[in-house]
């Protein structure tokens, strides 16, 4: 995987599934990261190719939960993101998805508390041992490239001696979340912080933060430097971004996701998070059809709000009445 001059879809909990990863690529993502998922919910899954979908699927073993879906189409381009504090625990889980992705990621940047409570996510950044452990043990024992994604620290220099020694480690790119810990998302992120980063070291930086226009992508790399950008609200927001034409209108957009989900037979409830997503943006969920979406129980239901009935049919039919077709049995 080459880190030079790319557009990237950031990884995003509960949005980043394969849908919305081949709705963005469509649009030009180059690579595509999926949502950060936690080592020990990964252990849990076996890998199932599912002829239907035409996919590899890892699913829980429990609970039969889909917990990460990729497809033979976007293999050169999706990067797989753990959520980890244990370098054993993250090489097993590297080692069940190695041969089904481009790269894999850890997240060293979630301030959440489901992230941080664990030890992992922005946990991790005032470990820097741990940092060496866990990125050291995958690039000794994987083939394809590691990386990891940060924030800014309190100071320009602790955030650059971090990712120094990120370097050393021997990873591939790293992708620098223009924001400190206690930032909110409606904070300016801060660009000339990812610039002293770029300035100090020789691997790719990603530079990620504020990009919501495809022009941004280039404004951003004029600004800081960096080798590629990557953006996460801004394609939430209309996954068109990617456009170099320019954005196609959003409601447009969010037709075409429901497509993709249907598609690739998506977990309901992922798929109504992110319209609601959309929604928010430029409408309201309080109106008619955040509330039609709120009523839906299967993606049948969510094909009908959008007018995408006979095009959910037409692809159950077309798979022999496959995943898609049990849940019809549901609704009669
Ligand atoms: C809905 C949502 C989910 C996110 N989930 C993740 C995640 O799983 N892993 C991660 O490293 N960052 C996650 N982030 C942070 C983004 O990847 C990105 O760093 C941040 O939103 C800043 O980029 P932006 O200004 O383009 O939104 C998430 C952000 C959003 C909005």
């Amino acid at each position: 995987m080459d880190y030079r001059g790319k557009y990237i879809l950031a990884p995003m909990v509960r949005v980043g599934g394969l849908p919305f990863r081949m709705l963005a690529a469509g649009y030009g993502a180059d690579i595509t990261y999926g949502e950060e998922i936690v080592d020990h919910k990964m252990l849990c899954c076996e890998r199932v190719e599912n002829e239907a979908l035409g996919t590899v699927d890892f699913v829980d073993k429990k609970s039969k939960d889909i917990i990460f879906r990729t497809c033979d189409a976007e293999k050169h381009r999706v990067v797989f993101q753990v959520g980890t504090a244990d370098a054993v625990r993250c090489l097993k889980v590297a080692n069940m998805v190695a041969g089904d992705i481009a790269a894999f990621d850890v997240n060293m940047g979630c301030p959440k508390s489901f992230s941080t409570s664990g030890g992992m996510g922005s946990a991790l950044l005032d470990k820097p041992e741990l940092i060496h452990d866990i990125l050291t043990t995958l690039r000794r024992n994987l083939n394809i490239p590691v990386t990891c994604k940060v924030r800014l620290l309190k100071t320009c220099g602790e955030t650059v001696e971090l990712s120094r020694r990120i370097e050393k480690t021997g990873v591939s790119a790293l992708a620098v979340h223009g924001r400190r810990v206690a930032d909110r998302p409606r904070d300016p992120a801060n660009w000339d912080g990812i610039r002293e980063v770029v300035s100090a070291l020789s691997i790719p930086v990603i530079a990620n933060g504020d990009v919501f226009d495809y022009s941004d992508f280039q404004r951003m790399k004029d600004a800081t430097g960096a080798s590629s950008v990557m953006v996460a609200r801004g394609a939430v927001w209309n996954a068109s971004v990617f456009r170099p034409e320019g954005m196609l209108y959003w409601e447009d957009v969010k037709t075409e996701y429901v497509k993709r989900c249907i598609e690739w037979d998506n977990n309901v409830h992922w798929t109504k998070h992110t319209l609601k997503a959309m929604i928010m943006h430029f409408s309201n969920v309080e109106f008619s059809e955040g509330k039609a979406l709120t009523r839906c129980k299967t993606l049948a239901a969510v094909a009908d709000v959008y007018g995408l009935q006979s095009y959910y049919r037409e692809l159950d039919v077309a798979r022999g009445g496959s995943g898609l077709s049990r849940e019809l049995l549901f609704l009669t």
